[in-house]
């Protein structure tokens, strides 16, 4: 496992790589482009695409540079600030734009997060929580993993009072194909410490993931 993902690091900035190792939680190696675009020239001419006309002639290489861009999580290093003026209410970002990769289907699912935390000694640079949704999106997916999986690392991470992630998201297998239902989404969330245990807290954050700007 990659200890920056499991140990929370004294210093405020950890460096946190692209590519990681370990297996049972959707992340993958490095990529062979060569051999991705020899592998979806295969699939594409199965499925009877001709891949003569000059328009596609370059697809199987756009095609697996697209679904590895898919699964590149970009480097990031945590940010951490003492929390010296002893900030004890919710920091929410609302609306975090995200992408990822139904691990089903390999086709995207998109929508928004809500991730916030209730901080104890420590805050954290805000684009942090939009960053590491982007860490654990690029890769394929389930919605309820990487809820579960950005809750747990700010947990693991900040020690915070509480944690809470909300995320909604369209899934293309499921309204473009298959059941083909269109304007469904799926709300899945995930709640640490406090945000779990007290319900005040817990309604709060829901409130606040909800509330008009
Ligand atoms: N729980 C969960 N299921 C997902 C997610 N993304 C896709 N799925 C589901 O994964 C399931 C895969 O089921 P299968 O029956 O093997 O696939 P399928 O025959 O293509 O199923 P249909 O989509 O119903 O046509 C589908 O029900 C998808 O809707 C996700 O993030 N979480
Ligand atoms: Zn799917």
């Amino acid at each position: 496992m990659n200890p920056s993902l499991s140990q929370p690091d004294p210093s405020s900035r950890t460096q946190h790589r692209a590519r990681t190792s370990w297996s049972g939680t959707g992340a993958v190696a490095e990529p062979d482009l060569e051999r991705a675009a020899a592998g979806a020239r295969i699939l594409l001419e199965a499925l009877g695409v001709d891949l003569d006309d000059e328009s596609l002639a370059r697809t199987p290489e756009r095609m697996a540079g697209s679904l590895a861009e898919l699964m590149s999580p970009r480097p990031f290093h945590l940010t951490t600030f003492p929390n010296d003026g002893g900030y004890d209410e919710m920091v929410v970002a609302r609306s975090i734009p995200l992408r990822s990769l139904c691990e089903h289907h390999m086709l995207p699912f998109v929508g928004t997060a809500h991730i916030g935390y209730l901080p104890g000694a420590r805050i954290l640079g805000l684009s942090k929580l939009a960053r590491v949704l982007e860490h654990f999106a690029s890769r394929p997916q389930v919605q309820e993993r990487l809820t579960v999986q950005v809750a747990d690392w700010l947990a693991a991470q900040l020690s915070p009072v509480g944690v809470g992630v909300v995320i909604e998201a369209e899934h293309l297998c499921m309204t473009l194909r298959g059941v083909q239902a269109p304007g469904t989404t799926t709300i899945t969330s995930s709640l640490r410490g406090v945000l779990r245990e007290d319900s005040r807290s817990r309604a709060e954050f829901l409130a606040l993931t909800r509330s008009p700007c």
